[in-house]
């Protein structure tokens, strides 16, 4: 048996280390993660979720983990921004207001799929045009849905969350470690 993180988010990789789980390889899924006309962000994330881990190569009785965060403002899903600009409406969109983030997690082994999403709300504070400037000057909101990143400078603007910590920066490790205890990962000492 081999432990496949199906995920090139360094995030993913860290958080799963937090737990003592390190993979034995690291295969990044390539999908096409254009939502489906009308789609809601939570079944969105998951279907992304079951599609990352159904896209990774792997040998019957590996287990594969990937995961999908999509933040999501109202019905509408804010994904990884594709450049300074879009980065920035995003960030006009949040402030001020309390959005959710959804993360989904798919772990397989052979045929047997498990899945959990955890959904949390975050609060962004009003933010000042410097603000606005001075963040994206950071450069932290690449490769980040919805264009930011709460565990680093952008933690500054968030003043409240309710939910998952682990799931908003991308893998919510309580479910991580139950799925990975499902599909009979060998948990020796740690917490999980
Ligand atoms: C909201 C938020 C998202 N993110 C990140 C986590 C994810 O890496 C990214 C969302 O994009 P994803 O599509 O979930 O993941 P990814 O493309 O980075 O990696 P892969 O599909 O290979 O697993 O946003 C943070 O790091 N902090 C945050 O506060």
């Amino acid at each position: 048996m081999q432990f496949i993180l199906g995920s090139g988010s360094p995030r993913r990789l860290e958080l799963l280390a937090q737990i003592g789980v390190v993979p034995d390889a690291i295969r990044a899924p390539d999908i096409d993660e254009t939502p489906h006309k009308a789609e809601l962000p939570r079944p969105y994330c998951a279907r992304m979720a079951r599609e990352k881990v159904a896209a990774v190569p792997a040998e019957t009785d590996d287990i594969v983990l990937c995961a999908d965060t999509t933040v999501a403002l109202g019905r509408r899903i804010l994904g990884k921004p594709e450049n300074e600009a879009e980065a920035e409406a995003f960030l006009r969109l949040m402030s001020g207001r309390r959005h959710k983030v959804v993360t989904a997690v798919a772990v397989i082994r052979g045929e047997k799929l498990w899945q959990r999403d955890v959904q949390s709300t975050v609060k962004m504070k009003s933010l000042s045009e410097p603000e606005i400037r001075r963040y994206l000057a950071t450069g932290d909101w690449r490769g980040k849905a919805g264009g930011y990143g709460i565990q680093g400078p952008a933690g500054a603007l968030i003043p409240w969350i309710s939910g998952s910590f682990t799931a908003i920066v991308g893998l919510p490790l309580a479910e991580a470690a139950n799925l990975l205890q499902a599909a009979g990962y060998p948990f020796d000492g740690g917490a999980a």
